[in-house]
C-alpha cells in the first residue's frame, strides 16, 4: 500500500520532508501540500518535481479524501490547531517538534487522543533514530557501564539567525535533549536550573549565550547540558554517561582522519541538516510503515507533553534563577508503551 500524504508548512524542514518521502523512502507519496504562503508552495510542488495539489487551507488537506496522514511542519504556534485537527479527522499525524508551545497545549492534544482511543500523533523528535544514540542506548540497557550516576552533554550549534532570542535556546534546541535523555535512561524528570554565565560577543543582542541546563531524574541521574548556539566552531553534539564502572558516549559522526600539513585531526559537522541526515531518513521510513500497520511506533503524543511541561520549567527556572521541581503526572496507561 502506498501512504498518500499530505505536507502542512513547506519551509525548510517540510520541503526536505516532502523530497524524501516522496523520491527518497518506499512507500508514500505526496499528495496535497499546503503553507500560508501558497505562491512559495506552488513553487515548491512544481520547482522539485512533486507536483502535489496546492491546497488553500491547513484544513483543506486535512479533509482532502484521497490524503490518508498528514506531516506538519509549520511553524511552532500553528502545531496545535493542525494536530488537533488531525485526531478530530481521525488521521496519523507526524508533527515537528514541538508538538504545541504550551504544556497546556501539549496536553490538549493528549486528551483529544485519548478521548478518540486510538494512538495516532508522533513527534519529530529524530535523535531516537540516530545510530550512535541507539548504539549508546543499546550499551546502557545491556549495562555495560553499570547504572548511569551522571550525564555531561553539549548542544552546540556554529550561529543562530537574528529571529533566534530568548528561550529558543530551550524551546527550539535543548528540546531535542529533553526527549533523548530520558528515552536513554528510561527515566523522567524531577527538578531543574538553569544557569546564565559569562556570554559571549558573537551572540546578538536578544541572546543569552551559552547557557548550562542541570535537571535531577527520578533516579537521581545528575545531568549536566552545554547550549551554545554561537559557538562558531561546529555543530558539536556531546554526550557522556558516567556509569557505575564506565563511561559510555555518544559515537562522533564519521570523519576520515587526516594527518596533512603537520597536523593531526578529523573534520567537524557544520550544519545539523547534515549530522542528523539519515536519523530523519530512519524516522520517516518508521513512520510510514508503523502507519500503514495502523501504529504509532515513534515518540507520541505524550513524549511530546513531557517535553513540553519540561520546557516550561526550564524558562521558569532560568527566570527565576531557582532550583524548581518538574510535575510530571502519571503516564496514562493508553500510554503505557515508550516509543
Ligand atoms: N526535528 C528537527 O530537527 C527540526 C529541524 C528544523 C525544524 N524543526 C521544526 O520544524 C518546524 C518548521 O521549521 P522550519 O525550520 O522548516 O521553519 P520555516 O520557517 O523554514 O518553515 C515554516 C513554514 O511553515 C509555514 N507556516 C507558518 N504557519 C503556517 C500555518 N498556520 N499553516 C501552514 N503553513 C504555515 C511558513 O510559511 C513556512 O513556510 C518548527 O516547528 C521547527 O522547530 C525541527
Ligand atoms: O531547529 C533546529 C534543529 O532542531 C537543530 O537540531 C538544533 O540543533 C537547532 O538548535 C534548532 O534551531
Amino acid at each position: 500500500m502506498t501512504l498518500r500524504i499530505g505536507i502542512i508548512g513547506c519551509g525548510g524542514i517540510g520541503q526536505e520532508h516532502a523530497r524524501r518521502l516522496h523520491f527518497k523512502l518506499g512507500g508514500a507519496q505526496v499528495v496535497a501540500i499546503n503553507d500560508i504562503d501558497v505562491a512559495a508552495a506552488t513553487q515548491f510542488s512544481e520547482m522539485s518535481g512533486i507536483k502535489a495539489r496546492v491546497l488553500d487551507s491547513d484544513q483543506a488537506v486535512i479533509d482532502a479524501p484521497d490524503v490518508d496522514a498528514l506531516v506538519v511542519a509549520s511553524w511552532g504556534p500553528a502545531h496545535e490547531e493542525q494536530v488537533l485537527a488531525c485526531i478530530k479527522a481521525g488521521k496519523p499525524v507526524f508533527c515537528e517538534k514541538p508538538l504545541a508551545v504550551t504544556a497546556e497545549g501539549a496536553r490538549r492534544i493528549v486528551d483529544a487522543e485519548v478521548q478518540a482511543g486510538r494512538k495516532l500523533v508522533q513527534v519529530g523528535f529524530m535523535r531516537r533514530y540516530d545510530a550512535g544514540y541507539r548504539a549508546l542506548k543499546q550499551t546502557l540497557d545491556a549495562g555495560t557501564v553499570g547504572d548511569a550516576l551522571l550525564v555531561h552533554a553539549a548542544h552546540r550549534n556554529p550561529a543562530v539567525p537574528e529571529m533566534y532570542v530568548g528561550d529558543m535556546s530551550i524551546t527550539d534546541t535543548f528540546i531535542h535533549e529533553i526527549d533523548v535523555f530520558r528515552w536513554l535512561l528510561n527515566d523522567d524528570y524531577v527538578s531543574v536550573q538553569v544557569i546564565e554565565g559569562r556570554k559571549t560577543r558573537n551572540a546578538h543582542a536578544g541572546l543569552h549565550d551559552p547557557i548550562t541546563v542541570l535537571l535531577e531524574t527520578r533516579q537521581g541521574v545528575r545531568i549536566d547540558t552545554e547550549i551554545f548556539v554561537a559557538c562558531r566552531f561546529g555543530y558539536d553534539i556531546q554526550c557522556h554517561v558516567v556509569g557505575e564502572t564506565g563511561v559510555a558516549s555518544l559515537p562522533e559522526p564519521m570523519s576520515v582522519p587526516l594527518r596533512s600539513n603537520a597536523r593531526q585531526g578529523t573534520g567537524i559537522l557544520m550544519d545539523w541538516k547534515l549530522r542528523f541526515i539519515e536519523s530523519y531518513d530512519v524516522e520517516l521510513q518508521d513512520w510510514i510503515d508503523a502507519t500503514v500497520r495502523g501504529e504509532v511506533a515513534g515518540p507520541d503524543a505524550w513524549d511530546g507533553y513531557v517535553a513540553s511541561v519540561t520546557a516550561e520549567a526550564c524558562i521558569e527556572a532560568r527566570r527565576t534563577k531557582q532550583i524548581l521541581p518538574i510535575a510530571l503526572p502519571e503516564r496514562p496507561a493508553f500510554y503505557a508503551r515508550q516509543g
